[in-house]
């Protein structure tokens, strides 16, 4: 086989991609880069304006169930919050999850369901990465169904008292909770493979309860399958 009819392997379509991407949010003028070079993070402060922060929160409370985990995990303690699936086709949501796709670029096929998570006091999600490990079991299903995790746009609902902030121990990062504020980052390195310096958590709310958004988005179009990945 000639170099030239040889395809690009997925890392290096990802990395194609996240650069159009990258472009899209830099050329943003209300969105600014975070001040780290370990990781490609950016932030969009009063993205959602309090009306649609109060919807998300409305539906989220009217929702939630305990949240669950990809992989199995001994500790109980490691994500304990409340989750919610934020259904695309509702009138509410619709333009909310395109928004956010349009916003990355990204078509709006990538996109996994939206998820709303609700933290009350107590309550975490300890340090994981966004992205699935490609030596796990899961992987062999996860490239049927839209392959890797590449971006995740999460945004935060409301003020918390105290606690809660999303913190990148590796990438030496910390985002206190701001009421419309919108955090999006690439879980892939420039080269498009997984990025361990995008290592985050959600560090425990001690007072007030912490209502957020996720958004994640695949390499291809993310197909739901009977293995739960949110
Ligand atoms: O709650 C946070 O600050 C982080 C949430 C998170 O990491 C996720 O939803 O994947
Ligand atoms: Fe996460």
């Amino acid at each position: 086989m000639s170099l030239f009819s040889r395809k690009p392997n997925d890392a290096a379509l990802r990395a194609k991609a996240a650069r159009k991407v990258a472009e899209r949010l830099e050329s943003n003028p209300a969105i600014r880069r975070a001040p780290i070079d370990a990781a490609q993070l950016y932030l969009y402060p009063g993205y959602f304006d309090d009306a649609q922060c109060e919807t998300l929160v409305r539906l989220i409370d009217a929702n939630r169930r305990p949240s669950t985990l990809l992989a199995t995990h001994d500790d109980p303690e490691f994500r304990t919050s409340d989750s919610c699936d934020l259904d695309r086709w509702s009138p509410e949501i619709e333009p909310l999850d395109n928004g956010l796709a349009d916003l990355l670029g990204i078509p709006h096929a990538r996109g996994e369901t939206m998820q709303g998570q609700r933290y009350a006091p107590g309550q975490q999600f300890k340090a994981h990465c966004d992205y699935f490990h490609e030596q796990q079991g899961y992987w062999a299903d996860m490239v049927n169904a839209g392959g890797q995790r590449t971006w995740t746009a999460m945004a935060y609902l409301n003020e918390v008292e105290e606690g809660g902030a999303t913190w990148f121990p590796r990438a030496g990062f910390r985002i206190a909770p701001k009421k419309g504020l919108l955090v999006i980052w690439n879980n892939m390195k420039p080269d498009g493979t997984g990025n361990f310096d995008t290592l985050h958590e959600g560090m425990r709310v001690i007072a007030g309860t912490k209502y957020i958004i996720t958004k994640w988005f695949r390499e291809r179009d993310w197909v739901r399958t009977s293995f739960p990945t949110y």
